[in-house]
């Protein structure tokens, strides 16, 4: 029978500064938001327990992601506009290759702007 598979996930914020772009209404203007992010990884543990160790996550998405928004103006950053949906796509082009492997692979990304508002991406 095949084991069942274990999702973990880590939790991160970044503030930054964006502006939506070809938009009518008060997000058109600069402002800023403390984005929390959360990045799940689905797959079985290896023979420590570990689906994929939560330092390991840590340290690929801060170098990949946090380092690159944290403290950034994001339009200038990304270069397009940036919405969550936008956001979470390309953390998903950029963090997927990493999260791809026999045993896990990366299942989902979720992106709070405000405490009401998140958009996640996923995979079945
Ligand atoms: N589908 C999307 N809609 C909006 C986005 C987005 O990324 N995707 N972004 C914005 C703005 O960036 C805005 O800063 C956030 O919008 P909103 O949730 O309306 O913010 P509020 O502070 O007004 O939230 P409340 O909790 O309702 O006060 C706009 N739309
Ligand atoms: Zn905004």
């Amino acid at each position: 029978m095949k084991e069942p598979l274990i999702e973990v996930t880590k939790i991160f914020t970044f503030d930054s500064a964006h502006n939506l772009t070809e938009y009518k209404g008060k997000c058109e203007r600069l402002h800023g938001h403390t984005y929390k992010l959360e990045v799940t990884v689905r797959g079985t543990p290896d023979k420590e327990g570990m689906v994929i160790d939560f330092g390991d996550l840590k340290q690929l998405v801060t170098e990949k992601v946090i380092k690159k928004l944290d403290h950034h103006y994001l339009n200038e950053v990304l270069g397009f506009n940036t919405t969550c949906e936008n956001m979470i796509t390309w953390m998903w082009d950029v963090l997927s290759p990493h999260l791809d492997t026999k045993r896990y692979r990366l299942k989902s990304i979720t992106l709070w702007e405000t405490p009401t508002s998140f958009a996640r991406i996923s995979r079945e």
